[in-house]
């Protein structure tokens, strides 16, 4: 694994008392901070163990909303700490070779912020990927509530009552969304949300 050149291997050579844990959290956290402008507080302290769980606790993609919940539950994460996680798929892209699935999800992909988020709303776009587990993200009510959330913020009075709208309503709030979306520039609401979205990943970062 390497984080802007730099071998994570070298590094744990050079520090060998950082646990790869933590070593791994460390560079996910420095990779939010160089490719945008959020810091993540970051704590040390986690243990690394030799023995591999028998079935993996990776989430598998072609999978919904109850296994997103089975995977992420056990370690004690949230439907919101979910959606916000899912955000960092804003970076990198998939690879035929690896997972059978092919291309970013955003058009940046080397940019941190919730284009992410601003993708998924705005539904299928050529060349942009979307795993069966960020539509889920959509398709289910609890988590497209923290959809909405993560963007809702804004300062013109006709865009902050419809944000207000779409984030108080627990269910079919989805067609009021994207017809809100349409009606604002779905840049103009994600350009306005993205501090939100930041705040509350830092939240999820916190535990993991
Ligand atoms: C929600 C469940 C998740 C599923 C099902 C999932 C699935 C995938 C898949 C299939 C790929 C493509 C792998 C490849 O072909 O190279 C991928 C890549 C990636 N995922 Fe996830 N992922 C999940 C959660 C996350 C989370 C929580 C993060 C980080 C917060 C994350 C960050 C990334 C990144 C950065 C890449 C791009 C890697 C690259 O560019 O090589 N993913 N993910």
């Amino acid at each position: 694994m390497s984080v802007r050149g730099v071998d994570i291997e070298e590094v744990k050579v050079k520090h060998p008392k950082i646990t790869y844990a933590d070593l791994y959290q460390l560079a996910g956290a420095v990779a939010v901070e160089v490719t945008g402008d959020p810091t993540i507080d970051f704590v040390l302290g986690r243990k690394d163990s030799n023995i591999c769980p028998k079935e993996g606790p990776l989430p598998n993609a072609k999978k919904g909303a109850p296994h997103l919940r089975d995977i992420f539950y056990q370690m004690g994460l949230s439907d919101n700490d979910i959606v916000a996680l899912s955000g960092g798929h804003t970076l990198g892209r998939a690879h035929p070779e690896r997972s059978g699935f092919d291309g970013p999800w955003t058009n940046e992909p080397l940019k941190f912020n919730n284009s992410y988020l601003s993708e998924l709303l705005k539904g299928e776009s050529e060349g942009l990927l979307k795993l069966p587990t960020d539509k889920a993200l959509l398709d289910d009510p609890e988590f497209s509530q923290y959809v909405c959330r993560a963007i809702c913020k804004g300062r013109d009075q006709s865009l902050k009552q419809d944000l207000n709208q779409i984030c108080a309503l627990p269910q079919g709030y989805w067609s009021y969304c994207k017809s809100a979306t349409k009606r604002h520039e779905t840049k103009e609401i994600f350009d306005k949300g993205v501090d939100l979205y930041v705040s509350r990943l830092k939240l999820t970062f916190r535990k993991v």
